[in-house]
């Protein structure tokens, strides 16, 4: 990596780690009282603990002194265990509940920022990448705000023991104190070690649900090109990676361990040993003996502190693998909303998008006249499909605007712009429980019954849906579709919510030519009227826009009718694969045979 690439490097993982520590904070403030209850309850029970030997040593020198306050201070001893026995499961219960509000609530502002990204950057992370951030990573992050408070009150005993110790004697304090570096350098080198393990464990666990996601999304390719056992293969490539990393996870914990078992008993010898001369000396009673013995061990409770601060450490990094959704940009919204019935005239000004450092749109502008049906034609990769995504604001250009009937899109607000504005796509996803669900997905106010079925009408649906077991009230998972079938209801989910501008991406390239023919007519009879964008391969649908857009390589090559490009331009004849012969050009661009096949149908 050249200096500057790591210098961004850098700077992109501290804005993400910053991004992360943010969402971690808006997490805790959401369980904010149970977080305090939490913390409470450790520190109560941490408290308990600290108490704990005072009182017991304090007890145990009346009782052998047979003072009249023994008995009392034996039921203060019982008191103070239960109380800590009591504070402990409290704070274990609360802990539970404080992960999975924050777990659910890092969730939601992650998938809130994914559904409000444009899609190109939602599309940054592949869907097993999205699917691990949100599950694994989440749980994982929602543990911190109760790991903090138990990592804060697990500070506790051992400042406190080491102040309760000085109370006590000097001398016995100080033998612990000369163990107290030892127990600092284990701690951060702990600390770092875990780091660096969960953080590469974490990266090769989201590389491999990409992979599997992939091959699950390809699962017909992968099987029609043999090359399933490649596939394992490739999806399971690192799964040693994963073994080593948790294997060294373990190694670093063992480790602390192992040292801090070596360290600890030498530390509460070094204190016996000093204590018992200190006793010899009469400057302190057996129970005071006692009590620095437990405090010694309260001290240096290294277990406790590196519990909770591996689990702090492995909170943070997985917070900041969900905070790679929370980073990514919002398609915001504005407060306008659109002048009433507004025919829906829609005007580029020096529109151009840039993805991956190319440009792929170039500086177009561009009105559509309201009511217009718009046919973008152009050859494969011409930027059609990211012409349509501009014009309904599915993404933003990265320079000039667009308006629809004199409103920047950004200027809408989000309810305005979805509902004058509907799209259809040539590969629609299907959400909702059951086909008419489906079909009024989006729609607000809920269209009904019967524009549901009417839409469906439109969009040549309405047989096939009728002919399901139950009809539009059968589950999508119990209706098998084919592509063309699934177009059908993507389209019919766009018409039974047909804005004053309507955008159609491919949507009927599945289609044999008749049904489609049939779409665009009843979309031209039966649907509320407006302005129509329609991204189309098919000559016919060309043939019948009011006004064709011709993309070439991002630019706009000509506008016209098809009948003026047709008859003027071979490179458009070209663009649907129409030999530049003067029959067709005499023909007025209606030059093959689906055409004539549509007419022979119409008949
Ligand atoms: N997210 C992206 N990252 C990089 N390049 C992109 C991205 N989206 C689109 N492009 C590029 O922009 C160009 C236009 O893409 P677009 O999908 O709009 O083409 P198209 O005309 O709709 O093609 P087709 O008819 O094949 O669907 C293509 O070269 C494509 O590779």
């Amino acid at each position: 990596m050249s200096p500057p690439d790591a210098e961004a490097g850098t700077a992109q993982a501290a804005a993400m780690a910053r991004t992360a520590d943010r969402a971690l904070v808006a997490a805790a403030r959401h369980s904010a009282g149970r977080t305090a209850a939490v913390l409470g309850c450790t520190l109560g029970a941490a408290a308990a603990a600290l108490a704990e030997p005072a009182v017991l040593g304090h007890a145990l020198d009346l009782l052998l002194r047979r003072a009249p306050a023994g008995p009392a201070w034996t039921l203060l001893c019982a008191a103070v265990i239960a109380a800590e026995v009591l504070l402990d499961a409290a704070a274990a219960r609360l802990s539970g509940e404080v992960d999975g509000r924050s777990t659910a609530r890092l969730r939601r502002l992650a998938l809130a920022r994914l559904l409000r990204t444009a899609p190109h950057h939602a599309a940054r992370h592949t869907p097993g990448e999205t699917a691990a951030r949100l599950t694994a990573h989440a749980t994982e992050a929602g543990k911190v705000p109760a790991a903090v408070a138990h990592a804060v009150a697990a500070l506790l005993p051992p400042l406190g023991a080491v102040t309760a110790l000085f109370l006590i004697d000097v001398w016995t304090a100080l033998a612990f104190l000369v163990g107290i570096p030892f127990l600092v350098l284990l701690l951060r080198a702990f600390a770092r070690d875990t780091h660096m393990s969960v953080a590469r464990y974490q990266q090769v666990q989201l590389e491999t649900a990409g992979r599997l996601t992939e091959a699950l999304a390809g699962a017909r390719t992968i099987a029609a090109a043999g090359t399933a056992e490649r596939e394992r293969a490739r999806i399971l490539a690192r799964l040693p990676e994963l073994g080593t990393e948790g294997r060294r996870m373990w190694q670093v914990y063992g480790a602390t361990t192992a040292r801090s078992s070596v360290l600890m008993p030498l530390l509460l010898y070094a204190v016996l040993a000093v204590g018992g001369i200190r006793l010899s000396a009469g400057a302190i009673g057996v129970g005071e003996l006692l009590a620095a013995v437990r405090y010694a061990g309260l001290a240096a409770g290294i277990g406790a502190v590196t519990g909770g601060l591996a689990a702090v450490v492995r909170g943070r990094s997985a917070a900041r693998r969900t905070a790679a959704l929370l980073a990514l940009p919002e398609l915001g919204h504005g407060r306008a909303g659109l002048p009433e019935d507004g025919p829906g005239t829609l005007e580029l000004e020096g529109v151009r998008v840039v993805r991956e450092g190319a440009t792929v749109l170039h500086d177009i502008s561009l009105v559509i006249p309201g009511g217009a049906t718009v046919a973008v034609v152009g050859r494969s990769g011409a930027g059609k499909t990211l012409f349509a995504a501009v014009a309904g604001r599915l993404t933003d250009p990265d320079a000039g605007r667009v308006l629809l009937d004199g409103v920047p899109l950004p200027e809408l607000t989000a309810e305005a712009l979805r509902r004058e504005v509907g799209y259809a796509f040539d590969r629609p996803v299907l959400l909702g429980e059951t086909v008419g669900e489906a079909i009024a997905f989006g729609a607000e106010p809920d269209p009904g019954p019967e524009a549901v079925r009417a839409a469906a009408r439109a969009a040549g649906a309405d047989l096939f849906v009728r002919r399901l077991p139950h009809a539009y009230g059968t589950h999508l998972a119990d209706a098998p579709m084919s592509g063309g079938e699934v177009q059908r209801l993507g389209l019919a989910r766009a018409f039974a919510h047909a804005g004053r501008l309507l955008v159609l991406d491919d949507a009927t390239s599945s289609l044999d030519t008749v049904t489609a023919r049939e779409v665009e007519r009843a979309l031209a009879r039966e649907i509320r009227p407006g302005t129509r964008i329609v991204v189309a391969h098919r000559l016919s649908s060309a043939a019948r826009a009011d006004l064709v857009v011709w993309l070439e390589d991002g630019r706009v090559r000509a506008t016209g009718t098809h009948e003026e490009l047709w008859r003027h331009e071979p490179a458009y004849r070209a663009v649907f694969g129409a030999a530049d012969t003067h029959r067709d050009a005499d023909r007025g661009g209606e030059p093959d045979a689906e055409l004539d096949a549509e007419r022979e149908a119409a008949r």
